[in-house]
C-alpha cells in the first residue's frame, strides 16, 4: 500500500503559503495521489470553532498555546491520522512549528512546555512522535509581508501585530528548522509569485511518485 505523506506549509503571515498550496496539491493529485488539504487552527468541525476564539478573542499566552494544542489534537485525530492510514497527501496550512515559532518566539511562551505539549498530543497510537514528512517554509521580511498585507486583507489578532512580533516569529521559525533541519525547506519568499511557485515545485518533486511507480 502506498505510503501516506505530511507535508506541512509554515511561514509569517503574508508570507505567500496559501497561494501556492493549491498547486502543490494539484501536482499530486496529477500523480495519482488523493490528497487532504486542511489547516490549522481548524480542519474538523470543533478546531473551527477553537479557531474562531483563539484569532479573536485576547487571551493568557498558556491559554492560547493550550487552545492551539487542543485544535491540533483533534484534528490529528479526526482527519490527519486516519488520511495518512489511507495512504493519503496530508497538505496542512500550518501545523506544530507555527506553535513554536508565534507561542513561543511571538509571545515568549516557554520553548520546553512547548516541546513537552507537542511529545503529549503528536503521540500516535502506535508511540510515534508524528512530524510532518516535509516543512516548506516561506520565509520573508516582515516589512515586505506587512506591505503585501496592507492591500490584500482585513487583519485578525495576529495579523494586526507590530513588526517586530513577526521578526520574533520568524525568529522562531529559524530556531526551530536549526533543531530539525532535516525536515525544512526554506523558500525565499520574497521572489516573485512565479519563482516562489518554481522553487516549491522543486522542493516537492522527490516527494512525487515517479511516472511509472
Ligand atoms: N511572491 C509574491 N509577490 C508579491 N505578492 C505576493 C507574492 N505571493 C503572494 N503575494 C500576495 O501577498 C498576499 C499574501 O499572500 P498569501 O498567500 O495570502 O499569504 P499567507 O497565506 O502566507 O498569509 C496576497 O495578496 C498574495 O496575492
Ligand atoms: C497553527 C497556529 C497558527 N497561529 C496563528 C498564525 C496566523 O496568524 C493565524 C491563522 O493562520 P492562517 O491560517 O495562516 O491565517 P489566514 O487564514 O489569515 O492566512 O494563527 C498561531 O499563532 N499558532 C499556531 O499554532
Amino acid at each position: 500500500m502506498t505510503r501516506g505523506l505530511f507535508i506541512s506549509f509554515e511561514g509569517i503571515d503574508g508570507a505567500g503559503k496559501s497561494t501556492h498550496i493549491e498547486r502543490v496539491a494539484a501536482l499530486f493529485r496529477q500523480a495519482g495521489r488523493a490528497v487532504v488539504l486542511t489547516r490549522e487552527p481548524g480542519g474538523t468541525p470543533l478546531s473551527e470553532k477553537l479557531r474562531e476564539l483563539v484569532l479573536h478573542e485576547p487571551m493568557d499566552a498558556l491559554t492560547e498555546a493550550l487552545l492551539m494544542f487542543a485544535a491540533r489534537r483533534e484534528h490529528l485525530v479526526q482527519v490527519i491520522e486516519p488520511a495518512l492510514a489511507r495512504g493519503d497527501v496530508v497538505l496542512c496550512d500550518r501545523f506544530t512549528d507555527a506553535t513554536f515559532a508565534y507561542q513561543g518566539g511571538g509571545r515568549g511562551f516557554d520553548w520546553q512546555v512547548l516541546g513537552q505539549l507537542e511529545a503529549m498530543v503528536q503521540t500516535t497510537a502506535q508511540g510515534v512522535l508524528r512530524q510532518p514528512d516535509l516543512t516548506v517554509w516561506f520565509d520573508l521580511d516582515p516589512q515586505i509581508a506587512a506591505e503585501r498585507l496592507a492591500s490584500a486583507r482585513v487583519p485578525d489578532k495576529f495579523e494586526s501585530q507590530p513588526a517586530d512580533f513577526f521578526a520574533a516569529v520568524r525568529a522562531g521559525y529559524a530556531k526551530r528548522q536549526a533543531e530539525m533541519p532535516g525536515r525544512f525547506a526554506r523558500i525565499d519568499a520574497s521572489q516573485t509569485r512565479e519563482a516562489v511557485g518554481e522553487a516549491v515545485a522543486q522542493v516537492v518533486t522527490p516527494w512525487l511518485p515517479r511516472s511509472g511507480s
